[in-house]
């Protein structure tokens, strides 16, 4: 469990986290979400006692990772790649790191094997290495002391498609064994798929901390798919009726705020063919949009905007 109360992190005027107050629990993944800049590694960073809190404070298991006995059995973490010497094998830095931590070498092949690097490719310069054989690595690492809490930033960055679901699957079975898992992601489909329970921060700030299920119920817009060769038309009817009418990117109108059983009467009264009509759910990503890109610090601006 990581419990955060009140956490706040001030860099000179910059408020970089700001109260955060939640827990992360075991037995499930939670994904921590936001827009760059939000606050999400400065958040882990201060977890993991790698900056000390401005006020506030966040624990481990109850104690703060600087009071823990052996903080690499308590959590292992991933954030970023770099932190490995070019140099040295795979092999060489996790059994460093085993020693230098008090856990039985054999362990190195274990997490080796759970992560599916090969012993030749474990033997490798990691200056070699490809920013997925990277990402293993730095898996294998936090695996290594077997610990209860996993504390993982971007972990799916830098994977193949193969790579993806391989994560998705390990970090699943990692919570299922009880584990507590955090990680974050700006891959929305793939965050839906992998986690249980989210926090949004936007600004340094807790904008939600709820499951999965309700963050998207909650604020999710329900939609009709409509494919129809007499856009114009059906459109006119619908707009009529206080809906909203917009081009989906893939191909056919989606419709807000009318059912699809009224659609689909609207049409056949006035003689409209439909040759779709498909009621949705919002998926992570549109939710996630509407709501945190507007505590967003940093925003493109539309083309025609910056061409002005
Ligand atoms: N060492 C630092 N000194 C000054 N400002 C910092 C420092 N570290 C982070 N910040 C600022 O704090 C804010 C939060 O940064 P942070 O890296 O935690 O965001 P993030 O949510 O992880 O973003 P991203 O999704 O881009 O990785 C940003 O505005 C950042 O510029």
């Amino acid at each position: 469990m990581i419990e955060a109360r009140e956490l706040t992190k001030r860099y000179g005027d910059h408020v970089a986290v700001d109260r955060l107050t939640f827990h992360v629990k075991p037995g499930r993944v939670t994904g921590f979400l936001g827009p760059n800049g939000a606050g999400k590694t400065t958040t882990m960073r201060l977890i993991l006692g790698l900056d000390a809190p401005t006020s506030g404070g966040v624990t481990v298991g109850g104690v703060p990772y600087s009071g823990l006995p052996s903080p690499l059995r308590t959590v292992g973490s991933l954030l970023g790649a770099g932190e490995v010497h070019g140099g040295r094998s795979a092999q060489r830095h996790l059994l460093g790191l085993a020693v230098s931590n008090g856990i039985a070498r054999d362990r190195v092949d274990e997490v080796l094997e759970l992560v599916g690097l090969p012993a030749d490719t474990a033997r490798r310069r990691v200056r070699g290495f490809s920013l997925g054989m990277g990402q293993r690595l730095g898996i294998a690492a936090a695996l290594l002391g077997d610990p209860e809490v996993l504390i993982l930033d971007e972990p799916v960055n830098g994977l193949d498609t193969e790579g993806i679901r391989w994560m998705r699957d390990l970090l699943k079975s990692l919570a299922a064994q009880g584990r507590t898992v955090f990680l974050s992601s700006h891959l929305m489909s793939e965050m839906e798929l992998t986690a249980d329970h989210l926090i949004v921060v936007g600004r340094g700030r807790l904008l939600a901390d709820t499951t999965m299920r309700d963050f998207i119920e909650t604020h999710s817009q329900g939609h009709v798919l409509v494919r129809t060769p007499e856009p114009e038309g059906l459109r006119s009817l619908v707009e009529g009726r206080g809906a909203r009418w917009r081009p989906e990117p893939r191909g056919g109108w989606r419709v807000e705020g009318l059912s699809a059983d009224v659609i689909g009467d609207l049409a056949r009264r006035h003689g409209h063919a439909i040759h779709e009509l498909t009621p949705r759910h919002s998926s992570l990503e549109d939710v996630y949009t509407e709501l945190a890109q507007p505590a967003a610090r940093y925003r493109a601006r539309p083309e025609k905007e910056v061409a002005r």
